[in-house]
């Protein structure tokens, strides 16, 4: 049976100008990401990934082709669509983290709750199931400083998931934490995507590339290869390794030995 797609990226360009200097960074690039698939995005430092992620989330805006969302065209919003978009069906884990660094976690976590309309006692509810579902919640009156980066890290996914997204997108969710904080973040987007929720998240882990239903290999602004998996298995999880360690590219995979040294 074929699987409903939720985001399609259609001879997709995305230019950034510098100066007088243009850089192709994604270049005709077609790409459908499926409904309640955990998606993995691979590829050399610079390939694209990132900016693969703002396009598809509505984050930036695309130079030509089309983005869909289900059935809309997304790069056509007007900015009140587009905020709406931004606010009620994606949620975004940015590789910097970026929790604003004056309010505390449980701040943190309400504010998109608020910006999306959501009444006090509702956002207040749901920030509290969050924070526990994370375990941060010894830590909600603390500012992002006064915590560790794991819990920083626990602490964004949770921010991204106060509206009930249809979509997660995670840009390195596992980069700065070591491989037990690392372990967890992994468990609990796993485990969200099994309840339904399409997690999209970009990684140059070969553990975190692991959980993938599907994987999508980018080089040079363009999607290289796709990988597809049967659901996450631990038992099947050194084959799996080996398979997406084979499939990357010489210079990927010399990265990935690099970043896993850097981790232990
Ligand atoms: N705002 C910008 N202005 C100019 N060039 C940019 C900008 N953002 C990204 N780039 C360039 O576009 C290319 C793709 O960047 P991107 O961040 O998408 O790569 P990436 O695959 O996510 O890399 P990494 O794995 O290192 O995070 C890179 O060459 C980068 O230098």
């Amino acid at each position: 049976m074929e699987k409903p797609i939720i985001l399609r990226a259609s001879n997709l360009c995305k230019t950034y100008s510098t100066g007088s200097e243009q850089f192709h960074a994604i270049k005709n690039l077609d790409l459908d990401i499926y409904e309640k698939d955990f998606t993995v995005i691979m590829g050399n430092s610079g390939s694209g990934k990132s900016t693969l992620l703002y396009l598809l989330s509505g984050l930036d805006g695309i130079t030509t082709g089309e983005v869909f969302f289900r059935d809309q065209r997304i790069d056509d919003y007007n900015e009140k669509q587009l905020s709406g978009f931004r606010t009620r069906k994606i949620g975004y884990v940015y590789q910097s983290i970026n929790l604003v660094p004056d309010l505390t976690f449980a701040e943190n976590i309400s504010l998109p709750g608020y910006i999306a309309g959501g009444k006090k006692a509702e956002v207040r509810r749901k920030t509290e199931a969050l924070l526990q579902a994370m375990d941060i919640e010894g830590q909600k009156n603390r500012l992002p400083s006064q915590t560790s980066g794991g819990q920083q890290q626990r602490a964004a996914i949770a921010r991204a998931l106060i509206n009930d997204p249809e979509v997660i997108f995670a840009d390195e969710p596992t980069g700065s934490l070591n491989i037990e904080h690392g372990q967890a973040v992994l468990d609990i987007l796993t485990g969200l995507n099994r309840k339904g929720q399409s997690v999209v998240m970009v990684t140059h882990d070969l553990k975190a590339a692991c959980r993938a239903d599907r994987l999508i290999y980018i080089s040079d602004g363009k999607v290289a290869g796709i990988l597809e998996f049967d659901k996450y298995d631990e038992q099947t999880l050194a084959g799996r390794e080996e398979s997406i360690f084979a499939f990357i590219s010489g210079k990927e995979q010399r990265h990935v030995r690099r970043m896993e040294a850097l981790s232990r």
